[in-house]
């Protein structure tokens, strides 16, 4: 059965950040993700998780300059400084949180600019991160991000993120499955968790089209779930979603899994 994270950057946002710890754990989840630990102190979040009973289970590295466009800085040839520096951070972090999962974000990758150049530069980070993440057995998570949720990212379908997890050639370097994402660009979800079977240590979950609660839209999750119970999936699943109205009301879907 699957272990459902709640994701604090998208649900519970009726509270402020610090407040949806306890709301999580009141709604029944034991474990949260969220993208970005960094605009607070490592105690003040491991108090939260402490006091609430909650294991963190993945965030990510800074995601650069958003105003500018920026989504992630590790692909980008010339900031392999700031790449490092955040990898670094993450992983002081990862340590303080406990936190078994980091994603690296890649970056956008400007129409026109030299496609080969962003890739290498984001496998060369990549390693970076592995070596360093290593002793410590923290994985390293990929992410495909749809076209329409984020134009030109550095991979859109999951099986550009499989290839470079396989150049990247590290055995704590995962795929991050989105299925949101995964639904919107490849399809034929069954037969895309067969093909990614062993190299996924993460998922995420959003109905499609609207990146709301996964009891609606085209995806049947609960064909989903019983297909990661057998591949023998035994990570998280992230509820990365948009709830339609009030979260604990968008919760029904979760009660038989509690
Ligand atoms: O947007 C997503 O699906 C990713 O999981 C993320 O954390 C940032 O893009
Ligand atoms: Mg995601």
């Amino acid at each position: 059965m699957p272990k459902f994270a709640a994701n604090l950057s998208m649900m519970f946002t009726e509270l402020p950040f610090l407040d949806r710890f306890e709301a999580a754990a009141k709604a029944g989840f034991k474990y949260v993700e969220y993208l970005f630990p960094y605009d607070y102190p490592k105690e003040q979040l491991k108090v939260k998780l402490q006091q609430n009973g909650l294991q963190q289970v993945l965030f990510n590295t800074a995601p650069g300059n958003v105003q500018a466009g920026e989504w992630g800085v590790s692909a980008i040839p010339g900031r392999e400084a700031d790449s490092q520096r955040d990898i670094d951070l993450a992983l002081e972090y990862a340590l303080a949180l406990n936190c078994p999962n980091v994603h690296i974000m890649s970056g956008v990758v400007p129409p026109g600019e030299n496609y080969a150049k962003y890739k290498q530069t984001f496998i060369d980070n990549v390693r970076y991160a592995a070596d360093k993440f290593k002793p410590h057995g923290i994985k390293i998570l990929l992410e495909a991000l749809s076209p329409q949720v984020k134009p030109n990212y550095l991979t859109a379908s999951q099986f550009q993120t499989l290839e470079l997890v396989d150049l990247i050639d590290r055995d704590n370097v995962f795929v991050q499955l989105d299925y949101f994402h995964a639904q919107n660009v490849d399809g034929n979800l069954s037969r895309l968790t067969d093909a990614l079977k062993g190299k996924f240590a993460h998922v995420q979950i959003a109905s499609v089209p609207d990146r709301h609660e996964p009891d609606e839209g085209e995806i049947n999750y609960q064909h989903i779930f019983a297909k990661l119970d057998e591949i023998g999936y035994d990570g998280w699943v992230g509820c990365e979603y948009n709830p339609r109205g009030n979260t604990e009301d968008g919760l029904k879907w979760f009660e038989q899994y509690k």
